[in-house]
């Protein structure tokens, strides 16, 4: 049986410990807070980020991130994509040394444009077959409820991108394996920036061929970005891609879709980043890093740039419209 640790018990942390548990792993989480590991346990609920959820009673948790790791076979980072570094700084000493490392997080780094398994790769010095990437539609609180959703774990060492699809394989939870690590990191970074897109055009009160041209022109973008850094374009057609561009452009559960929808509707940065309750909007910050990394690769990311302007340059959501529907007409 694998030992798994995951290291971070926000909703999508918790939602996936509960399907390695449900898929026969033994799982130990870490939580930031005392008080969270301890409802886990004793009350086999996390009611901060996934109330009314009830845990499996196998699921074990701790406050001790050391205590967690001890004997890990697969590690878990479940933490928002700009605290990876910071986090896997204090984690890296007490990973045990051959563990697969699995990032579940969606997000760009700020400043140094790394995708997160570079982030993995710098700080652990690990060999880049031991680290793996979770993405795909997968909203955590309709996992979290066993509803049935299919994902990708990406990993160029093919025998540890089968352990981890056993390891995580339920009856509602369907693991495709992949080789293709930068086409499902730029897949799952680059449509939470679209999402919020998506969210901005809902709350002006535009309708649905909007929020279908949003999410189609926003594909092209993310297709030349992830080709010009080597993905694969098929890898962007499937899971980790149109699958979770569409689960986030669409779904209310979406924090990134909510965040421009409140945008939308005139409120500001600060009165939406208040309504997350504490939960990452991961497309905040990573539309300025995805704007920067393509910008170095000379991309055009034409959506991706409004929505850097409109959440950091003060740029009106009508505006950024007009700016869009201005640009000169082209071939699809
Ligand atoms: N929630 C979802 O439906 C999904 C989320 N993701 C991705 O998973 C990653 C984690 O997201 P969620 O669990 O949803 O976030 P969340 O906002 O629900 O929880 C984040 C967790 O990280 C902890 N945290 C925040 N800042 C921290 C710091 N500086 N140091 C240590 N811990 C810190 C929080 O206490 C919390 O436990 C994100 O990159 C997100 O894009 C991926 C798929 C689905
Ligand atoms: O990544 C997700 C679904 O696959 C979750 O999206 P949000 O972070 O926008 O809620």
């Amino acid at each position: 049986m694998s030992k798994a640790a995951v290291l971070g018990a926000g909703s999508w942390g918790t939602a996936f410990a509960k399907v390695l548990a449900d898929a026969g792993t033994d799982v130990t989480m870490w939580a930031r807070r005392a008080e969270v590991a301890e409802s886990i346990v004793t009350r086999h609920e996390n009611a901060d980020y996934l109330p009314g959820i009830a845990l499996p009673p196998s699921l074990t948790a701790t406050d001790d991130a050391r205590a967690a790791l001890d004997g890990a076979d697969i590690v878990v980072l479940a933490v928002p994509s700009q605290s990876l570094r910071d986090n896997l700084q204090v984690w890296s000493p007490m990973i045990p040394a051959n563990a697969t490392m699995l990032s579940l997080a969606k997000g760009i780094e700020t400043g140094t444009l790394m995708r997160m398994s570079q982030v993995i790769i710098q700080v652990t010095g690990a060999d880049p077959g031991r680290v793996a990437v979770l993405s795909g539609p997968n909203l955590a609180r309709e996992i979290a409820i066993g509803q049935p959703a299919a994902t990708v774990v990406a990993c160029t060492d093919s025998t540890r991108a089968l352990e981890l699809q056993k390891a995580s394989a339920t009856g509602y939870f369907r693991p495709y394996t992949n080789s293709d690590v930068i086409g499902c990191e730029i897949g799952g970074a680059c449509k939470n920036v679209i999402a919020l897109a998506c969210g901005m055009a809902s709350g002006i009160g535009l309708g649905e061929n909007t929020i279908a041209s949003i999410i189609t022109r926003g594909l092209a973008e993310i297709i030349r970005l992830g080709v010009a850094l080597g993905a694969k374009p098929a890898t962007l057609a499937g899971l980790a891609g149109v699958g979770d561009l569409v689960a986030t452009c669409t779904s209310p559960l979406s924090r990134n879709r909510s965040f421009g929808e409140r945008l939308g509707q005139g409120g500001s940065i600060e009165s939406a980043q208040a309504a997350t309750h504490g939960q990452v909007a991961e497309g905040v910050k990573s539309c300025s890093s995805v704007r920067a990394l393509a910008s170095s690769y000379d991309v055009e990311m034409p959506l991706t740039d409004a929505v850097h302007r409109v959440c950091h340059e003060g740029l009106a959501v009508q505006d950024a419209i007009g700016q869009l529907l201005g640009r000169r007409t082209k071939p699809e």
